[in-house]
């Protein structure tokens, strides 16, 4: 394949992993089953548990089941065409690995000929796993691959982090390969601009940055110092894409575009007009939610539950370690939307009314 592929430009939605409420459940079923004294009374319990549909100890805790009508309604509804998987916010550090492949494909085949660009995130702890998932994204299609810095054992220097990537991106030597620089997650700090210097002698596959910090110093030179590349720059704080775009952002990578899309949409499409105080209109407008819900404590969980209350498509609670948003969040953050004109009331659809509770 030669490099670089089609660009990978706009929104692109850091998909929210749909799970169902199985993982919860099997929690309570093992509960249930340690405060079982004897081995007898464990097997009647167990026997009763068998009779009891609830309780069952049930293996799907990933709800495939909406992921064709979660592409449809991004495309649709929000205007977003491309996707980030198994990243942050769809919590792939946390799925198993068969669990990520699942995801993957799943995304994959539901998105063929509807979006445009399907990245895959493989950065594991375990370079064997990242190499598995690489390599897998590469066999099922996926339109490039994105890698963290490893974060328990960590990288020290920019050459052993390079070093890492580099044999990430070689199992899938057909793949564009993407940093995902998110610092403030990982606790490696090895700045992007650093670590931009020279890479494509090292990853030959590279084609872009997908940069989620707040230092615009640091994202601003990896743009100035790499203008005759054609890389993608990617921004990966929603509340500030505005100051990005004005450095030279190509896209950004979020979780807010998965219901905020639209309306991000729109701030691009002034900014591109040049009507910059339009832009600063939109941006401080998507600032007013991000920093409502941001005090009252915003994370994944939250966010699968405003996406619920707005898509009405159910994306169940996290997975441990995370817990579900309370029912005051999700009532408040609505409350919000509408004030806001992000929603009304007729935008609420069957179903979506079991968000956070
Ligand atoms: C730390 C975090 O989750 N950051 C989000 C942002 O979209 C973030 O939710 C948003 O800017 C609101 O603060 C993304 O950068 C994460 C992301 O792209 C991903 O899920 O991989």
């Amino acid at each position: 394949m030669a490099f670089p592929k089609k660009k990978l430009q706009g929104l692109v939605a850091a998909t929210i992993t749909p799970m169902t409420e199985n993982g919860f459940k099997k929690d309570w079923h093992q509960l249930f089953l340690n405060a079982s004294v004897t081995c007898s009374q464990i097997k009647q319990k167990t026997c009763d548990c068998m009779n009891r549909q609830d309780l069952l100890p049930v293996t799907e805790e990933i709800n495939f089941s909406v992921i064709g009508q979660y592409v449809d309604y991004l495309v649709k509804e929000q205007g977003v065409k491309n996707i980030f998987v198994n990243g942050t916010t769809g919590e792939g550090l946390s799925l198993s690995v068969s669990e990520r492949r699942q995801v993957a494909e799943e995304w994959v085949t539901k998105g063929k000929d509807k979006l445009d660009q399907v990245i895959i995130h493989v950065g594991a702890l375990s370079l064997k796993e990242s190499q598995e998932l690489a390599q897998h994204a590469a066999e099922i299609g996926a339109d490039g691959i994105a890698v963290i810095a490893p974060f328990f054992l960590k990288p020290w220097t920019k050459d052993i982090l390079i070093n890492f990537l580099k044999e990430v991106a070689a199992a899938a030597p057909a793949l564009p390969f993407y940093y995902y620089h998110i610092p403030a997650l990982t606790g490696v700090k090895i700045r992007a601009e650093e670590l931009l210097d020279g890479i494509l002698d090292k990853i030959p596959t590279f084609q872009g940055l997908k940069f989620s910090d707040t230092d615009l110093l640091d994202f601003g030179q990896c743009v100035d110092q790499n203008r005759q590349q054609q890389f993608a720059f990617l921004f990966g704080v929603d509340e500030q894409l505005l100051s990005a775009l004005v450095m030279g952002a190509t896209g950004a990578v979020g979780s807010t575009y998965n219901y905020l899309g639209k309306k991000t949409n729109q701030m691009l499409e002034a900014f591109e007009q040049k009507d910059f105080s339009l832009a600063l209109n939109y941006q401080f407008c998507i600032q007013r939610f991000i920093n409502f819900v941001v005090k009252l404590g915003f994370g994944v969980s939250q966010t699968k539950a405003i996406m619920t209350l707005v898509s009405g498509i159910p994306m169940g609670p996290p997975r441990l370690p995370l817990q579900k948003a309370s029912r005051e969040f999700t009532d408040s953050a609505e409350a919000k939307l509408k004030s806001l004109d992000f929603l009304s009331f007729t935008d609420l659809k069957d179903g979506n009314l079991e968000a956070g509770s």
